[in-house]
Formats: structure tokens, C-alpha cells, sequence
């Protein structure tokens, strides 16, 4: 029988929406609205903070609150910094656990982005650190006000404008990150919104620790 990738089997279930280079799984209301709420609530005692990081050789505070977890210490290296990982508190351990059980996938850390308002924002970007393990997708999950999510196509330029809502799950597929970027651009005015980004880095994961 042919060995399909977790991103092939997505596209013949149906559950993905196919893009040059890609492919995307959206899920409205995968969380439910209790759910949500219980999660801000826990949320609210986490240790946010707006670190400096280097753009093009200078230091500047991010527009937005950031914390990251994982399952074990870990560094993670971007935007010119390495950043050391917290421990995964229980109720996130649970939702990376859901994820990866619906979706035979081995996501073991996340990081958490606060937009506090339509000024908070995520410049152009791709998740394709080398410490993230290649074949596994990033998972985002969007809590609060809904904002828009923009893709790019690295050369074709095409984008895709997507306004992610409280409760969806988002699963870009490999290979997207190595061919589209995306942003989550300054809006006049938003509510508060929190995003969180279920990543596996190879240092944690066993199946990366197998194939070396
Ligand atoms: O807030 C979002 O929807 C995007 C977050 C993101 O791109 C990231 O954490 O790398
Ligand atoms: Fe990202």
C-alpha cells in the first residue's frame, strides 16, 4: 500500500484546502466556547512578555506579548535570539495531546502570541527555523478577536487572506513553510486576541531522534 505523508492523507480525506506548494486544514469551532474561556482564564497568570529582537541589525520590542512553552527544556533560536522554553502547563500538555491524537501528528511545544489591540502585530515571516522537525505542519489556534491571517507565495507573490475566528485550528502543512510566508498586519482598530502555534522541534521529538 503507497505510504502516504500526514499532509497527503489530509488532501485525500478532503480535510485540506490545496494551494501551490501547500496545503491548509481549517477547523472553525474546533474548540468550544467554554473551552475558550477557561483557557483565557488560565492564560492570564502566564508569564507574557515583549522581548527585543534584531531586525535587520537593530533591537526593537515586538508589537505583541509572547510566551513559550515545551514539553522539556529546550532552546528555540529565532529572530536573532535564542529563546529558552518554559515548562508546559497542564491544560496546554492536554490540547497538544487532542491535536496530536486527531491528527497523527507530534507537536511538543507552542508558542503563544497576545495582540492586545489593532497596533499589536506579526510582521512577514516563515516558521522554518532548523530546529523545527521538516515533516511535521504547525498548528495554530486562535482565542479572543478574530484577526487576519495573510499568506504569501514566496515567488508567485499570490496571497490568501484568511480571518481566522475564536476556536479555529489551523494546519499548514509541509511543505508551506518553505514556500509561503504570512503576517498578521496592523488593523484601525481589534479586540484583544491570543494565537497559539503548536510546533515540534527535532530535539524532543523521538521519530526525529530515530531517523539520526
Ligand atoms: O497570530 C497568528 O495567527 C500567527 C502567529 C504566527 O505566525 C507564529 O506564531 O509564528
Ligand atoms: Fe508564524
Amino acid at each position: 500500500m503507497a505510504n502516504f505523508s500526514k499532509s497527503e492523507k489530509a488532501i485525500l480525506n478532503k480535510q485540506a484546502q490545496i494551494l501551490p506548494d501547500g496545503a491548509l486544514t481549517r477547523v472553525p469551532n474546533w474548540l468550544s466556547e467554554t473551552e475558550q474561556t477557561r483557557l483565557q482564564q488560565a492564560m492570564q497568570d502566564y508569564p507574557w512578555e515583549s522581548p527585543e529582537i534584531k531586525v535587520f541589525g537593530r533591537w526593537h520590542q515586538i508589537p505583541r506579548q509572547q510566551v513559550w512553552f515545551a514539553f522539556e527544556a529546550a532552546s528555540y533560536r529565532y529572530s536573532g535570539k535564542d529563546h529558552i522554553a518554559l515548562a508546559m502547563p497542564q491544560e496546554l500538555r492536554e490540547l497538544c495531546a487532542r491535536i496530536n491524537e486527531q491528527w497523527g501528528i507530534e507537536m511538543n511545544s507552542v508558542l503563544l502570541n497576545h495582540y492586545c489591540d489593532g497596533r499589536d502585530s506579526m510582521g512577514w515571516h516563515a516558521d522554518n527555523e532548523s530546529e523545527l522537525a521538516p515533516n511535521q505542519p504547525i498548528v495554530s489556534l486562535t482565542l479572543g478577536a478574530a484577526r487576519d491571517f495573510i499568506l504569501r507565495h514566496n515567488t508567485s507573490k499570490q496571497r490568501v487572506k484568511l480571518p481566522l475566528n475564536p476556536g479555529e485550528l489551523l494546519i499548514m502543512w509541509p511543505p508551506m513553510q518553505h514556500h509561503w510566508q504570512h503576517s498578521v498586519p496592523k488593523r484601525a482598530s481589534a479586540d484583544p486576541r491570543i494565537n497559539l502555534t503548536f510546533r515540534c522541534l527535532s530535539a524532543l521529538s523521538e521519530s526525529a531522534a530515530d531517523q539520526q
